[in-house]
């Protein structure tokens, strides 16, 4: 059996607002494996974002328990679990992509051999190499969006949590880091956490769908896919067991809305 990575029980959430409480997530029970590719799909504002801001311990959730790597996500963040990647990449204009790269590993004290060599590393695994010198505003936005996920990639933690991190691309860029995502995932055996609106990059991407719903934010289905582990060509799309996977989870978007009215 493989080892959980990420243990979520009746974890709650709610904000106090101006405008009164906002349940944010309500009793999410949830458990990922290591090696799973976990997407969290559902309209704006089911907490999507919050659950995974949870995981990296930027947020406190109000009741239940929660463990990443059998610890508090406290500790978690502490022992450098995890890389996040943003929707925008987020690089300083005035570094080079190398320099961007490496900026948490002069932060967490690596040594100047040890920050080269890594850096040529992850920007091999995003298919960057060559373009270390170059500045964020040379490269297009599919390329600084990989940028950032070296940049996350840099001191090798074994999650890699990701908020809509190419929901601002074209679809044909989207289809091209989609594939290389899924190969960087196979090639490296980390546990990716991806928040995305869309169906058909949930259902590709993931070994795991968590379908949620707003108001309370919530669970409504998990979905484990059973297309093949690792790399998948994007024709898979075509197939049946594909688009059966993709009309449950547009199912559980719908039941979450009837439930919302
Ligand atoms: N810091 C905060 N203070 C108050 N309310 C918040 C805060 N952060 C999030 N919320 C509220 O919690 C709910 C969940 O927000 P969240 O951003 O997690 O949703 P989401 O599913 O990621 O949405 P989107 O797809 O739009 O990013 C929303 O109602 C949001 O307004």
């Amino acid at each position: 059996m493989r080892a959980p990575v990420i243990e979520a029980k009746d974890v709650n959430l709610i904000f106090e607002t101006r405008d009164g409480p906002v349940h944010a997530l309500k009793d999410v029970n949830l458990t990922v494996e290591r090696g799973d590719f976990v997407s969290f799909i559902g309209p704006s504002g089911c907490g999507k974002t919050t659950f995974l801001r949870c995981i990296a311990a930027l947020e406190t959730p109000t009741g239940g328990d929660l463990k990443v790597n059998s610890m508090s996500a406290e500790a978690a963040r502490k022992a450098r679990s995890y890389g996040y990647v943003f929707q925008a990449a987020g690089l300083y204009p005035w570094r080079t992509i190398a320099g961007n790269v490496k900026l948490p590993l002069e932060i967490m004290g690596f040594t100047k051999a040890e920050q080269e060599e890594r850096v040529a590393k992850v920007l091999s695994l995003v298919d960057l190499e060559g373009f270390g010198k170059k500045y964020p505003w040379q490269l297009s936005g599919g390329m600084q969006q990989r940028a950032s996920i070296a940049r996350a990639l840099a001191f090798d933690a074994d999650i890699l949590l990701m908020d809509e991190p190419f929901g601002a691309l074209d679809e044909i860029v989207r289809d091209k880091l989609n594939e290389e995502l899924l190969k960087l995932w196979s090639a490296t055996g980390k546990t990716i956490g991806f928040v995305t609106h869309s169906i058909p990059e949930a259902v590709y991407l993931s070994t795991k769908i968590v379908v949620m719903s707003p108001r309370p934010g919530r669970i409504t289905d998990v979905i484990e896919s059973p297309l093949p582990r690792g790399a998948r060509p994007l024709e898979i799309r075509d197939t049946p067991e594909f688009l059966e996977i993709a009309h449950r989870v547009r199912e559980g978007l719908r039941a979450g809305h009837a439930y919302d009215a």
